[in-house]
This record gives structure tokens, C-alpha cells and sequence, in this order.
């Protein structure tokens, strides 16, 4: 048997109703760079409005027709990407450099990562290059106020992409705009921002995922970069005692650090009871972990609920700093749980709390998934 393709990057593009994804995938899909880009639009009803608008783009082009993507159309976005493999694969497409899938306004993205990470064949064909959100300069403090997903939607991206800066009263150095960007720090620290109007955006944007093909090669975006553990860790310092009233304070990005390396089982132990306990809240996570039995070959782990994406083992740690460091998104969730529970699989369980035995031997924890 032979082995795979590599696996090819999957950017999903995200953002509320009319916040520019199409404005932008269509100038982005005008760039000769990303000539070799598959793009998955999803549609409303019978009404192609989104491929009308998308210009140059023809056999590239897999169409979605039955509405909104966070749902329905899951299964179908499923059989989309097998079909896609599957007409590459036996030469009737050409080959591709990587997918984008602009999901409709009203999506929440995560079950668009699920069904790709879930997919015991997707999960081997593509790997999870990024999360887009386009946020409207205008709009954007109004729509995270009343829609939730929108906020899901920031919560999860490695990249913002900020539109309508040219509208937006004040401009792009008001107060309006210097009030969405401390809410959007706050909201997804780890999230880089750029503005629409700059001119190289592809760049700016497709290589916002870690390649852990080219992990120690300057290819890809680096593992720190990546993680974002720094800025997560410092917008934690920061707004760390803020009310949760208002429904993004319900949603935190933390980090969990640990210098001392975790036995593979203590790990698995971990993420099972964090998957287990905590799965729906947790919107993503992601980490570099110092496993106890081969502590020079860090893993990268990634997930989105209670999925985890299967783990790459690097060569070497890429870039000098060989601590575990894990950053989870997560709504109602407390740091201070998690990083009591990690600590606790690590060995070194504080006051008060149970160790690992005493987790693991409850009776009501419900075992998670094996994943090594
Ligand atoms: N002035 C200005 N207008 C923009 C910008 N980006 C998008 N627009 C306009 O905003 C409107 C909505 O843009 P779309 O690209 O259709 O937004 P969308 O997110 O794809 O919208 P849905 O498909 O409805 O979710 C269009 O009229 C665009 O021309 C921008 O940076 N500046």
C-alpha cells in the first residue's frame, strides 16, 4: 500500500453576514499565487449568489447547494472534499496547492474543523491551515454584541482580517476603531489582525497555519507563532479579573505551560478527562507537548471540542523553547480548572486538588478516546 499525499492545506474563511468574504476571496482568487487554490463556497437556497460573485475561477470550483454549511450541509461538505480527492486523484482535476471553504455569515466554524478532523480520511488528506474571520470595521462592535456565532467566529481565528477600515468613522486611528481592536485583543489574543486594504494579503493570510512538514525550515509559519502562547499569556495578565456579563467575556483564551515533561499516558490521561468534562465548551485548542519518553521530539497537537487532530512528532523543538505550552479557547471554562488538572497528570497535584490516580480511578470519569 502507499502512503498519502502529503496533506494539502484547508483554510476555512469565516465572518458575518456581509463582512467581505467574497470581496476578498475574489481579489485574493485574482492573485497567480493561488492559481492552484480549490475554493468550497457554500450557497443559499437555489440562488448561486456566491459564485456569481467569485470571478476566475472555474474547474477549481465545488459548489455547495443546500444552505447553510454549520448544518446541513455538513454531510455534503464531506462527500465535496472526498469527490475533490477523488478527481485529483485519478487526474480528471488538476492537482491542487490547498482548499478554501468560505462558510456562509450565519456558521459557526467548528463544525466545519470537526468534520475534517473527524473524518478518519480527511483528517489524513488535509491538514487545518487556518481559521479567517473577516470582522467589518463598521459593523463589527454591533454584530459581536448580538450574535453569538459571530463571536465563536472571532474566538476561533488565527487570522482577522478587519474590513471596511476606509468606512469606518475616524478612521483606521479613531476611537471606534481602537475600541474594536482592544475587544478583538481581548476576545482572541491569539488571533494576528490585518487590514484588508493592505495590498499582500495572500500571504498574510494562507500562511497562517503550522506546517509541521517544514517545521524546522522557515517555510511555514513558526511554532511560536503559531501557538501564540506570549500573547495569549499576556491578554490573560492583563484582563484577567474582567466581568462576564456581556457574552464574549464568557469565552477565554488561556495557556497551560509546564517545563517538566508528561508520560504519554499521563498526557492522554489529561486530554481525555479535558475532552470528557469540558468537550463542547472547549472551542479549540492547540499545543506543543514535552512527552517524558522522547523529551527532544516535541508532539503538536490540535483539536476543536473533543476532537483531536492526530499528532505530529517533530524532529526537534523548532525554536529554542522546549516547555509543554498549550492554548485553549474555551467558553465558561476557568484556567485555573485546567492548569489544576494538568498539574495534577503531571505529578505535581497542588493543595486541595486530586491527583492523577484519584481522577482516573473516579467512578463517574467517563473515558475519552486512546488517540496515540
Ligand atoms: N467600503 C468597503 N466596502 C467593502 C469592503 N469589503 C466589502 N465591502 C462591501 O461590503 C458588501 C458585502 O461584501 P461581501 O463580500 O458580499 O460580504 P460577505 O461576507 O461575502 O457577505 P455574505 O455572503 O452575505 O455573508 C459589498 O457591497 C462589498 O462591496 C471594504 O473593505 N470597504
Amino acid at each position: 500500500m502507499t502512503n498519502p499525499p502529503a496533506p494539502l492545506p484547508l483554510t476555512v474563511l469565516t465572518g458575518f453576514l456581509g463582512a467581505g468574504k467574497t470581496t476578498l476571496l475574489n481579489r485574493l482568487l485574482r492573485d497567480p499565487a493561488l492559481a492552484d487554490t480549490a475554493v468550497l463556497i457554500n450557497e443559499f437556497g437555489e440562488v448561486a449568489i456566491d459564485h456569481l460573485l467569485v470571478e476566475h475561477v472555474d474547474d477549481g470550483v465545488v459548489m455547495l447547494s443546500s444552505g447553510c454549511l454549520c448544518c446541513s450541509v455538513r454531510g455534503e461538505l464531506v462527500g465535496a472534499l472526498e469527490d475533490l480527492l477523488r478527481r485529483i486523484d485519478n487526474g480528471r482535476s488538476p492537482q491542487i496547492g490547498r482548499v478554501v471553504i468560505e462558510t456562509t455569515g450565519l456558521a459557526d466554524p467548528a463544525p466545519v474543523l470537526l468534520s475534517v478532523l473527524a473524518h478518519p480520511y480527511l483528517s489524513l488528506r488535509f491538514r487545518i491551515a487556518g481559521v479567517i474571520t473577516m470582522v467589518d470595521a463598521v459593523n463589527g462592535a454591533a454584530t459581536l454584541d448580538a450574535h453569538p456565532e459571530a463571536v465563536k467566529q472571532v474566538a476561533i481565528a488565527d487570522r482577522i482580517v478587519l474590513t471596511k477600515t476606509d468606512l469606518v468613522e475616524g478612521g483606521p486611528n479613531g476611537t471606534a476603531a481602537a475600541a474594536l481592536a482592544t475587544r478583538l485583543d481581548r476576545l482572541a489574543p491569539a488571533a494576528s489582525r490585518v487590514d484588508s486594504a493592505q495590498s499582500n494579503l495572500t500571504a498574510a493570510l494562507l500562511g497562517a497555519g503550522f506546517d509541521p512538514a517544514h517545521a524546522g525550515d522557515g517555510r511555514a509559519l513558526r511554532l511560536a507563532e503559531w501557538l501564540s502562547a506570549d500573547a495569549v499569556a499576556a491578554a490573560e495578565a492583563r484582563d484577567g479579573g474582567s466581568d462576564t456579563n456581556r457574552h464574549d467575556e464568557r469565552i477565554r483564551a488561556f495557556t497551560v505551560t509546564a517545563e517538566q515533561a508528561i508520560s504519554t499516558a499521563a498526557f492522554e490521561g489529561f486530554l481525555d478527562l479535558l475532552r470528557a468534562a469540558h468537550g463542547p465548551n472547549l472551542l479549540r485548542f492547540k499545543g506543543v507537548v514535552k512527552l517524558a519518553e522522547h523529551p527532544d521530539r516535541p508532539v503538536v497537537v490540535h483539536g476543536v471540542q473533543h476532537i483531536v487532530h492526530p499528532p505530529v512528532e517533530l524532529p526537534a523543538w523548532p525554536d529554542g523553547d522546549d516547555r509543554t505550552r498549550l492554548v485553549l479557547i474555551a467558553r465558561d471554562l476557568d484556567a485555573a480548572v485546567v492548569r489544576r488538572l494538568f498539574s495534577a497528570f503531571l505529578g505535581t497535584p497542588q493543595i486541595d486538588t486530586p491527583d492523577a490516580a484519584a481522577l482516573t480511578t473516579n467512578p463517574l470519569a467517563v473515558p475519552g478516546l486512546r488517540f496515540f
